[in-house]
């Protein structure tokens, strides 16, 4: 459903005035959120593997890296000592141009716009959502299949503004199989739902061991199914991701894209979100 559809000045909306609705460049298909209401669960992971796993299906991807404070994703890609191009377009206006990957995925995010990735993020939350609006606004996107958005944790002042402002297709939740992190996480689904936000389904991350001889499973966060977790939550689950140590080595090596997630059947998670 678009924002349109479900936005209360609908009967007596006289086109682009007052829609809170943020304008971008380019040609984007789809936009995705990928969220959780909680810290540390895996948002970054899951974002740079959906990408890469839809970009190897042959589609134009993006990622809008949306955790201003504690960006990630031009790391787990290895361009973090690349910079996004800035063109001055007018006085006080700019437009960028995204980094791409070795794939071709590309990627706006904080820290290809500042000068040292270590340097800390010290503002209050009008002067990030105001950054926020501006790389997804005044960046070149070209023409994408889908855009993807890591969002920080929680339901704060980010999440809204995504919700709100941006023509979000859907989002996808992340969580790992903990009911405290379950109870955390219903809150952003709710939010979303309570905003007509189509919630795709969920991801849980971390969610077994394989072993390495016989290749049998072992959840070592919860006795309870994936999809008791699922039904908790109220929505499809997606996919369940090992804990995986190849992954973790790929992760700091800048190499998601060469990981290959020969633990789960990939192709489904593609299908589910096209
Ligand atoms: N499936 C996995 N196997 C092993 N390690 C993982 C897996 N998923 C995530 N991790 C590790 O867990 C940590 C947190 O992951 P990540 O940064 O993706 O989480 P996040 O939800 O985006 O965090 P934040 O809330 O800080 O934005 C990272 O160190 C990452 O390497």
């Amino acid at each position: 459903m678009s924002k349109c559809d479900s936005c209360s000045e609908k009967s007596s909306c006289s086109g682009k005035e007052n829609c809170n609705i943020m304008e971008h460049k380019g040609n984007i298909k789809n936009i995705i959120g990928v969220i959780s209401g909680k810290g540390g669960v895996g948002k970054s992971t899951v974002t740079t593997l959906l990408a890469t796993l839809l970009k190897k299906s042959g589609y134009k991807v993006g990622i809008l890296d949306a955790d201003i404070t504690g960006p990630s994703i031009p790391r787990l890609f290895g361009i973090n000592e690349e910079r996004a191009t800035i063109k001055q377009v007018g006085e006080d206006k700019a437009e960028f141009e995204p980094v791409e990957t070795k794939t071709g995925i590309k990627v706006m995010s904080l820290n290809l716009l500042i000068q040292n990735e270590d340097d800390p993020v010290i503002w209050r939350g009008p002067m990030i959502t105001g950054v926020l609006n501006q790389m997804y606004g005044d960046t070149n996107w070209g023409d994408l299949d889908y855009l993807l958005i890591d969002m920080p944790p929680g339901t704060g002042d980010i999440a809204l503004t995504v919700m709100q402002s941006i023509d979000l297709s859907g989002i996808v939740v992340v969580s790992t199989p903990q009911d405290m992190v379950s109870m955390i996480v219903k809150k952003v689904i709710t939010m979303a739902q309570k905003m007509n936000i189509d919630v795709m389904g969920v991801i849980e991350n971390m969610s077994y061991i394989k072993c390495g001889s016989c290749g049998e499973k072992t959840r070592i966060f919860s006795k309870k199914p994936a999809e008791e977790h699922a039904k908790y939550l109220g929505v499809k689950l997606l996919a369940e991701l090992p804990v995986d140590l190849d992954l973790i080595e790929r992760m700091e090596k800048g190499e998601i894209e060469d990981y290959i997630i020969y633990n789960v059947e990939y192709d489904k998670i593609v299908n589910e979100i096209v």
